[in-house]
């Protein structure tokens, strides 16, 4: 049977900057946050059975604990009551990785189930709803590249001109959890205005520590920063490299050794998930 897929992209952290810690124990972070057209995707088949079921398992997390099942049934008050689902995921994103593949995930639950079950939230409160899963799942429900504040909630859209990356797992997971967590952390780097941002202006700075603690990721940084600008994303573990040029990247990517998986993606201001809600939403006002 033919499925209709919901697109769960990746993102990248252009640069990710901490500023301190607020009172709840999260840390105060800057970054720009890239929206990428590669990712999961999602298929949902609703039904009256009042339940939510993912008919997909992934290895390590339990049903009732994936972020996908959380948001469903987050949404489901804001349904009708006998309002259920059976949701299929494409799993392609490395978990763990910095590319937000389960908050992308929980967020595109939220919007299709929004639009599929009728609950007419705003884009605001839908952002509310999945700030509560995870820091990132906002940027993935608004679905605009933006330039982020607080905790990751406070988005500024943010349009950057077309870029290629290649984006490289070195094939370990780092909790994020973890590396807020290390006293060594450095969380004092001064606040940046969106208007004096440039690549070389900013960095990452987790990097170093996941460095530090995990030798392959040196190691990736190593090899790529001879290719292209190259940078961490996230608190890890993946790193990219950034192009101009989608051949150029994918002529880095077939030099890349055999261990280290990889994946080329455009850099996009809006979300092919958001593309698609467009889509469906045309569609449905045609009929
Ligand atoms: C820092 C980022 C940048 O994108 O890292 P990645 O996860 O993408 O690598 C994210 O905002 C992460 O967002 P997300 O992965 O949703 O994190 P959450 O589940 O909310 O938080 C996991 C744990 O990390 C810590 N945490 C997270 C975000 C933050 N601003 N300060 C923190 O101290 C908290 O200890 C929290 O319990
Ligand atoms: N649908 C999901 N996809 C991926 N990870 C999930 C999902 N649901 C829950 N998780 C948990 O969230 C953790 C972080 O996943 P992920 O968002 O891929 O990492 P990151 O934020 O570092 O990119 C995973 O290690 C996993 O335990």
């Amino acid at each position: 049977m033919s499925r209709d897929w919901w697109p769960s992209p990746a993102k990248l952290n252009l640069f990710l900057h901490i500023l301190g810690r607020l009172d709840s124990g999260y840390h105060q972070l800057q970054s720009l946050f890239q929206i990428l057209d590669y990712g999961d995707r999602l298929a949902f088949d609703i039904n009256r059975s009042s339940t939510v079921q993912l008919d997909t398992h992934i290895v390590g997390v339990a049903h009732d604990d994936n972020l996908i099942v959380r948001a469903a049934r987050l949404l489901k008050p804001h349904a009708a009551t006998d309002a259920g689902v059976r949701i299929f995921l494409d799993k392609q994103l490395p978990m763990g990785g910095g590319i937000g593949g389960g908050s992308s995930n929980a967020a595109t639950t939220l919007v299709a189930l929004n639009h599929l079950w009728q609950c007419n939230l705003t884009e605001d409160a839908l952002a509310e709803l999945g700030l509560s899963l995870g820091a990132d799942v906002p940027i993935f429900v608004r679905g605009r590249t933006a330039f982020a504040n607080g905790v990751g909630e406070e988005l500024t859209p943010a349009p950057l001109a077309p870029c290629w990356y290649l984006v490289v797992n070195p094939g370990v997971h780092v909790s994020t959890g973890e590396v807020f967590s290390l006293p060594e952390l450095p969380r004092n780097t001064p606040a940046l205005s969106w208007a004096s941002y440039s690549f070389e202006n900013t960095r990452n700075d987790c990097q170093q520590i996941v460095c530090d603690h995990y030798p392959e990721v040196a190691n990736l940084l190593h090899w790529l920063v001879h290719y292209a600008p190259s940078r961490m994303t996230g608190t890890g573990a993946c790193v990219f490299a950034t192009f101009t040029d989608q051949n150029e990247a994918s002529e880095v990517q077939a030099k890349l050794p055999a261990e280290w998986t990889s994946f080329v993606a455009k850099g996009v201001n809006l979300s092919p998930l958001q593309q698609k809600l467009q889509d469906v939403i045309a569609a449905s006002d045609m009929n």
